[in-house]
């Protein structure tokens, strides 16, 4: 069994947990709560800003060039392509994208940024891939259950989202980590293994947790001025 797969199967109860959260239920049945939506997408877009600059700090880390174009074509993806699910929750939640962005990251997202940075600057290759892997892979995976669950027609108010991740783009990104992935582990030791099981685990934890930090609208205890990562 491939290393990617092992991993997949000790997260089934995590994918299975995030197929059924009431987010993800909101978005087949199209009633979610417009102040959940906007708490997503403030987090959100801090959140892909700083998954950028993970992948900066991976090309740091490179020493082949071929993987140094494909983290730099993964960040195009991101810049350009992430936006259209984000216009879709904006529009149903009817407020303009730019006033959603430059807030700072609620402790969740704030967790899971910092889990991936750390991962980025102290581990290996391997740990970095399995840190963001849970991301496109627990999209992909929502939007393919979405699609199927819901079958959603385009007035569906959340269509372009969850066509978005399903489609065979989100697809790709997901295999071609992988693929990465199971190729560096084909050449490491089991302790090098653990260590990006652990991070890919932690991950999708916090993939559930952001979930439930839109749910609840999670903010930090007191309002303190703080950093904000981008503008
Ligand atoms: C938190 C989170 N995980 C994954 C994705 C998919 O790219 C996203 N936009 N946000």
């Amino acid at each position: 069994m491939l290393f990617s797969e092992k991993l997949r199967k000790e997260a089934d109860e995590i994918y299975q947990g995030i197929f059924r959260h009431p987010f993800v239920e909101g978005l087949g049945k199209g009633d979610l709560d417009p102040e959940s939506i906007i708490h997503y997408v403030k987090a959100d877009f801090e959140y892909l800003n700083a998954f950028m600059n993970i992948y900066g700090l991976a090309i740091a880390k490179s020493t082949r060039r071929e993987d140094m174009a494909y983290f730099h074509e993964q960040i195009a993806f991101v810049l350009n392509g992430e936006i259209h699910p984000h216009n879709n929750l904006c529009r149903v939640a009817g407020v303009a994208y730019d006033d959603l962005k430059g807030f700072p990251l609620p402790p969740t997202a704030d967790h899971y940024v910092s889990h991936m940075k750390s991962t980025a600057l102290t581990g290996s290759m391997g740990e970095i891939l399995a840190a963001l892997l849970p991301c496109p892979w627990t999209y992909y995976e929502i939007g393919k259950y979405l699609m199927e669950t819901v079958q959603p027609k385009p007035d569906h108010p959340f269509y372009e989202w969850i066509t978005f991740y399903a489609e065979d783009e989100v697809g790709q990104i997901t295999n071609e980590l992988r693929r990465r992935l199971d190729t560096w582990a084909k050449g490491v030791g089991p302790d090098e293994l653990e260590k990006a099981k652990v991070a890919f685990l932690k991950s999708c934890q916090l993939e559930y947790r952001f979930w439930d930090m839109a749910i609840t609208k999670e903010i930090w205890p007191f309002s303190v001025e703080q950093e904000v990562t981008t503008s």
